[in-house]
């Protein structure tokens, strides 16, 4: 049979999962070259889209498209929603990298696979990463539709031994024993509340805590009841392995989740959560989500330490 071995890990990309080491500062390092060598300049921020929130790349100004596949090294998308393309392009003046399409450990890939483009990033000299992502609600008051600025995260999987750091520290990219209690810009938070309320989106934009659970069921019952006691508000499958990734990496990060659907937590409930329904909410209310990453980054300003441009700080 005439397949190359790249070609048997796009089809079965669960066979990288024990067959490979965890690439390495030199892999990442060829990446980040091999992009660098194909882009006009080097980006600043860094945007993942989550699932059907891919459009936000869309509106990137002198776009320049990747295919995951055609970039050395890079894993390939293979969830409904996720297109598996890379777009460099400016945004509100900002030369920005949106990931349209991410990658999760219930595809089959290993969390350090999961997180190799935060690395990739980080050597292409991004300052910030925007993450967003899907998810369900715990949180009583929250609904479909509705936005939230991620303040911390429970990393479900992390705090049960499935960590991206998992095996030999190479202090190029980080200490060994990253510190996570400030994993989300408390500057960011503050900017995106200014900009939610300015917009006049502040009765359904609001601030709590992700939990990141392995997928690809959604959960049970009692699953649900227990993250949300646990004081989790909204769980989703991605998110938190990257954050903690990219903390490693000395990335500023800022993360939202679009609520796609209440998590049932009643037995007596008529209410199923499906992927397709995940989808269909993200199109119908996503552009609210863009409209304030977009004006968040027009706020940024990556180069200083403050965040904040100077001349926006007056009108937040
Ligand atoms: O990539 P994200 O976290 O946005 O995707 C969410 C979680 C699952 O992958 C999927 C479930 O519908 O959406
Ligand atoms: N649970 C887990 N992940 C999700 C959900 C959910 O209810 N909705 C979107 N992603």
């Amino acid at each position: 049979m005439n397949r190359t071995p790249r070609t048997l890990e796009r089809k079965y990309p669960c066979c990288q999962m024990h067959s490979q080491e965890p690439l390495s500062y030199e892999d990442c390092e060829a990446t980040a070259q091999w992009l660098l060598g194909h882009i006009k300049r080097q980006p600043e921020i860094a945007i993942i889209c989550g699932s059907g929130l891919g459009m936000l790349a869309e509106t990137l100004e002198g776009k320049q498209t990747f295919e995951y596949g055609e970039i050395p090294h890079f894993p390939t998308s293979t969830v409904p929603g996720h297109a598996g393309k890379l777009v460099f392009g400016d945004l509100q003046g900002k030369f920005c990298v949106c990931m349209k399409g991410r990658f999760h450990m219930y595809e089959g890939y290993p969390l350090w696979k999961v997180t190799f483009p935060i690395r990739v990033f980080k050597l292409l000299g991004v300052q910030v990463l925007i993450v967003t992502n899907a998810a369900g609600s715990l949180a009583n008051s929250y609904c479909p539709g509705d936005l939230m600025i991620i303040r911390d995260h429970i990393n479900l999987l992390g705090l049960s031994g499935q960590n991206p750091l998992l095996g030999p520290n190479d202090d190029r990219f980080g200490p060994r024993f990253p510190p996570l209690s400030d994993a989300y810009d408390k500057k960011l938070r503050k900017m995106a509340r200014d900009i939610s309320k300015r917009l006049g989106y502040s009765s359904f934009v609001h601030e709590g805590v992700y939990c990141m659970v392995g997928g690809p069921n959604f959960e049970s019952v009692a699953e649900a009841r227990f993250l949300h006691k646990l004081g989790a508000d909204a769980v989703g499958m991605s998110t938190a392995a990257e954050v903690v990734v990219a903390k490693h990496c000395g990335l500023k990060v800022f993360g939202i989740s679009f609520i796609t659907n209440r998590v049932v937590k009643e037995y007596e409930g008529e209410e199923e959560v499906s992927h397709d329904g995940v989808l269909e909410i993200g199109h119908m209310r996503a552009a609210t989500l863009q409209t304030l990453v977009t004006e968040l980054v027009g706020s940024i300003d990556p180069n200083n330490n403050n965040l904040i441009l100077e001349e926006k700080e007056a009108s937040l």
